[in-house]
């Protein structure tokens, strides 16, 4: 069963004379759960050499080194190696937004991103939105990343989520997913020793009204 972690960022708001937000806004939501035990975010990560890499690009599909530098492989949903994962995606997305968000949804569009950042490189990811201008990223509306590394196992290449000025970490529990709403602004600190893999899925659906 999975469990729910948190339910925040309530208690996060350390200082409210920062907050960049009316008060009567509540700020958005984010919860957390395991999704996967570790030896299945073991099993996520050899996945890794069987397929080829890309550089990680921004939302708009360009590559810029100075906002993001990490490497991808995409796991296509219809790949049996990969159906067991996107099934178990699929049922947390669906407890989560049940439980929390209450989004319209209708789907996954696009593949699920294995992504790996490395001291080699200090890979991060800058401050975005995962949402983009056009195409399918538009329609994005929540975003699930698991934690698939051993936290011992890097240092660094914290998450962070910014709702109001005040960001908050996500766990770093190895197999912990952390959802919010896709709009939200998140980033990846520098890893500065070790390696951080993470699992990405984005769900769609119609528009925000
Ligand atoms: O690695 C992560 O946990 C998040 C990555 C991310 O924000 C993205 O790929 O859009
Ligand atoms: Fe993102």
């Amino acid at each position: 069963m999975d469990r729910v972690f948190a339910w925040g960022p309530a208690e996060t708001v350390a200082d409210p004379a920062r907050s960049i937000l009316p008060d009567r806004f509540e700020p958005s939501s984010w919860a957390t759960r395991e999704v996967f035990t570790a030896d299945e975010c073991a099993a996520i990560v050899a996945l890794r050499e069987r397929r080829a890499a890309a550089a990680g690009t921004l939302v708009n599909g360009v590559a810029t080194d100075g906002i993001r530098r990490s490497r991808l492989i995409w796991l296509e949903q219809d790949d049996p190696e990969v159906e067991w994962i996107a099934q178990r995606l699929t049922r947390a997305v669906a407890d989560l937004n049940r439980d929390h968000f209450g989004f319209a949804l209708s789907g996954f569009d696009e593949q699920i991103q294995l992504t790996e950042y490395t001291d080699a490189n200090l890979g991060f990811y800058d401050w975005h939105s995962d949402v983009g201008g056009r195409g399918i990223p538009r329609t994005r509306k929540l975003t699930l990343t698991v934690q698939l590394s051993d936290p011992a196992e890097y240092e660094g290449g914290a998450l962070e989520l910014n709702f109001n000025g005040n960001p908050v970490e996500a766990p770093r529990d190895r197999g912990v997913g952390t959802a919010f709403p896709s709009y939200t602004l998140h980033r990846v600190g520098p890893v500065t020793s070790g390696v951080r893999n993470s699992l990405v899925v984005w769900t769609h659906g119609p528009r925000f009204t």
